[in-house]
């Protein structure tokens, strides 16, 4: 049986960084997706056969004989209590990291070993050694503030889980193949797909691997989750840089700087705490006629730009980011970078009135700086699987 599983990306409409002290942030799923899909192989005699991770996208696939993971991770290549998931041990962490350059990865793709080491620990706690093969394929591009990473631990952790009848999907969702869980299915896929963050992020806040297992959008504070029902659609454009960066020295370096300045680093994520919360009940507000839409929409803006300035004070900001600041603010439209920031993507608020025209255009003087925009669909659907 082969089972297939999809997870969004996400857009932080405000608080990141922020989070991972403790602030209050704001995130939406978007309608681009991580899948992977799992097959399990017979087990062969004496414990033959092997684990396949084949990513599509990259055109590259890794394999290990079973017997070769059960040689190294010992005990821990046991299946995991499921309902309970464990984090990995530094030790493990290690013997996974060998196993992993055993396929000697080129310079250019060497970020992708954190990748390949989330998978591993997560197949081989959830599955044990059993053999089986793995297809990744993502709408996402890697390693620029959607969300990729936890998309890629969210839907390989349910694939797993749902393997090994832990979870059960629910029936068919609004007449689509694709099936939805119960909320303590969710639950559990969650907290394995956390476990994958932290190795991939270092000091994860959970909060992208809850929006991209919950889907909507949501206020996430340090242990608590709201639901936030949008008044109106939220529109954005999304315009990645294409400058590289990686979540966990990002994250590394605003910690470093709190505490070099414990004191006023506190204001600075106090104060985003400060625009989540007001945020996140001016998106709740329904607005009905044109006017309340503008002023919601002004207020929203206002909230962007000044959490950006809180961003760029906590050292995550880049040039690139501010060329797209200065592109877009010459149509008067307002963005901040989402996610880790230092490169990445940027959000820009697109106003209701705005017109195509005028949306071409700024689009077309972004695509000019080498830049790529999408437009995407915010709050949708959280993790789902289809059955092959
Ligand atoms: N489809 C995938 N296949 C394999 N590894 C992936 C995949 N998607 C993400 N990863 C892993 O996640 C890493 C990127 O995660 P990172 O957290 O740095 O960026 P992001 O998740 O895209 O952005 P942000 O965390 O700011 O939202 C990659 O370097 C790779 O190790
Ligand atoms: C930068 C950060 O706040 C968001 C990354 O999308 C990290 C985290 O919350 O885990
Ligand atoms: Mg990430």
């Amino acid at each position: 049986m082969e089972v297939r599983a999809r997870a969004p990306g996400k857009i932080i409409l405000a608080g990141e960084h922020a989070v991972v002290h403790g602030s209050a942030a704001v995130a939406a799923a978007i309608d681009l997706y991580t899948h992977s899909s799992l097959q399990l192989h017979p087990a062969g005699e004496g414990g033959a056969g092997e684990v396949v991770v084949d990513l599509r996208d990259l055109d590259l696939s890794f394999s290990w004989p079973c017997s070769r993971l059960r040689e190294a991770l010992g005990e821990s290549c046991r299946k995991a209590e499921l309902q309970a998931p464990r984090p990995c041990s530094s030790e493990e962490l290690a013997s996974i990291a060998k196993l992993v350059e055993l396929h000697e990865l080129p310079e250019a793709k060497i970020w992708l070993s954190a990748g390949l080491s989330a998978c591993l620990f997560l197949y081989t706690s959830i599955l044990g050694c059993r053999p089986g093969k793995v297809v990744v394929t993502s709408d996402l591009p890697m390693g620029a503030g959607l969300g990729s990473s936890a998309a890629f631990s969210v839907s390989l952790s349910g694939a797993l889980l749902t393997a090994a009848g832990a979870i059960c999907a629910e029936g068919a969702n609004c007449g689509t193949e694709w099936e939805s869980f119960g909320k303590d299915d969710l639950e559990l896929v969650n907290l394995w797909a956390f476990q994958g963050e932290k190795i991939i992020h270092g000091k994860p806040s959970g909060i992208d691997n809850a929006v991209s297992t919950y889907g909507s959008m949501i206020k996430f504070k340090k242990g608590g989750l709201t639901n936030l029902k949008s008044g109106n659609p939220v529109k954005m454009l999304i315009t990645d840089t294409r400058v590289g960066r990686n979540t966990k020295a990002l994250v590394a370096g605003v910690s470093e700087r709190a505490s070099r300045h414990p004191d006023t680093m506190a204001s600075v994520f106090n104060a985003v705490n400060s625009i989540s919360e007001e945020l996140s009940s001016i998106v709740e507000l329904a607005a009905n006629d044109e006017i309340a839409i503008t002023s919601k929409e002004e207020k929203l803006a206002e909230l962007m730009e000044m959490n950006q300035g809180l961003l760029k004070c906590m050292g995550v900001s880049h040039s690139s980011i501010e060329t797209v600041l200065r592109a877009t603010l010459k149509y008067n439209l307002v963005s901040k970078l989402t996610g880790a920031g230092g490169g990445g993507c940027v959000l820009t608020l697109i106003p209701n009135i705005l017109s195509n025209l005028v949306l071409e255009k700024v689009t077309a003087e972004l695509e000019l700086h080498g830049f790529r925009c999408f437009k995407v669909q915010v709050g949708g659907q959280g993790f789902q699987l289809c059955r092959g």
